[in-house]
């Protein structure tokens, strides 16, 4: 439901500058709990520098990022803010382009840094907890002693994912998460984001260049271009909608029917 309380993320008025280059000249939306949303935009119109300002990495020239709540770019600097940030930070989980995996931990290990971080469980209790994210994961548990370089690509992102819902986040950052993956492997890993969501209730958000991520697995589509929000809305509508950008972004592929959510279409 688009309601206030439901609002996990909103993104007000984001401007950046490098210089004298203006990369957002002022990005606005919000996102519902329980969804799966995606960010589009030609290279360089700053997705990845978005998603960087949103889980409070990169602090944008102005405007402000609500992120559970927690007002990310707070001026003051205060203790109490910074408390509150700490908090939130538990509260939503990352995953980078690359995975990010620590390369001489085991995978095992790589899910329970934030577990030996963040909480005070005893070794038991993790090592069940890591089993348990593997799983939702979709990895086999032996790939639990594997290091990264051991595993194939498409399960060191499994572990990536495994490692960033280490701490049951309810938000779920993640950019580009199908690149370098064969169409197979990529849809796969779209049913394991989309199950995250129908099954565990996480909210996902994701920037993709995947057309089939963008058709099967997700809710809405936000499309930046020239530093602005310029489309929000289901996939099928921006995939016919009469903007030239976006005409040739989906050009040849036809809009899926009505989609019902939990219920992937794969479009044709
Ligand atoms: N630290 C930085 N200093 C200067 N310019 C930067 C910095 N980080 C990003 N930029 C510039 O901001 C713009 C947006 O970069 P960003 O990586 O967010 O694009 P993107 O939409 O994610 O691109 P892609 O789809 O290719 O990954 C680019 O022009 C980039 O050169």
């Amino acid at each position: 439901m688009n309601s206030p309380q439901n609002t996990v993320l909103l993104v007000r008025d984001i401007v950046t500058r490098f210089g004298t280059h203006a990369v957002h000249r002022g990005i606005s939306f919000s996102v519902q709990r329980g969804s799966l949303v995606g960010m589009i935009g030609a290279s360089g119109t700053g997705k990845s520098v978005l998603l960087r300002e949103i889980i409070g990495l990169h602090r944008p020239s102005s405007g402000q990022v609500e992120l559970l709540g927690c007002e990310m770019w707070d001026e003051t600097g205060s203790p109490t803010h910074a408390a509150r940030l700490a908090a939130v930070r538990r509260r939503f989980g990352m995953m980078f382009q690359d995975g990010a995996l620590f390369s001489s931990l085991t995978v095992a290990q790589n899910v329970a840094v934030a577990l030996r971080e963040h909480t005070s469980l005893d070794d038991a209790l993790i090592d069940e907890l890591v089993q348990l994210r593997l799983h939702q994961a979709g990895l086999p548990a032996e790939a639990a002693h594997k290091l990264p370089s051991e595993l194939s690509g498409g399960m060191r992102k499994r572990a990536a994912i495994a490692r960033a819902i280490a701490l049951e986040p309810e938000l779920l950052f993640m950019d580009e998460p199908t690149s370098g993956l064969d169409p197979i492997t990529a849809r796969g890993f779209d049913r394991l984001v989309r199950s995250l969501v129908d099954d565990l209730g996480l909210t996902v958000f994701l920037v993709t260049h995947d057309l089939d991520t963008l058709i099967g697995a997700t809710d809405r589509v936000i499309a930046l271009a020239e530093g602005r929000v310029l489309a929000d809305g289901r996939v099928q509508d921006l995939m016919r909608s009469q903007d030239p950008w976006l005409s040739q972004y989906f050009l040849g592929r036809t809009p899926p029917a009505a989609q019902t959510k939990g219920e992937p279409s794969y479009g044709s």
